[in-house]
């Protein structure tokens, strides 16, 4: 199943840089190994917003609650998912 992820991270001024620069790193480890198993298919930036637009394949959403609730920002982000239906005019169905 496909869903639409908005993510907006909202990290603490009082948060150790180096500690923000590490959760940073990790994030991005585990986003790219995610987007290699095919589950984190699209990764956006939000023009002009310390924000992204993803796009998730998921078998249920359990396991995309478990993919999300493992990102090292999660303590950091306001998540909103959209779960997606194929449109019966798109010519690409999933
Ligand atoms: O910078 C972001 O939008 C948060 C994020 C998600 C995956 C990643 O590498 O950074």
């Amino acid at each position: 199943m496909l869903y639409m992820v908005e993510m907006i991270v909202q990290i603490p001024q009082s948060l150790d840089p180096e500690l923000a620069a590490k959760i940073k790193l990790d994030e991005k480890e585990y986003s790219q190994k995610l987007q290699r198993q095919g589950q984190w298919r699209h990764l956006w930036r939000v023009v002009g917003e310390y924000a992204n637009v993803s796009i998730f394949d998921a078998s249920s959403n359990d396991e995309l609650h478990t993919l999300l609730s493992g990102l090292p920002l999660f303590p950091y982000m306001q998540i909103k998912v959209t779960p997606l239906a194929n449109h019966p005019s798109s010519i690409v169905q999933e």
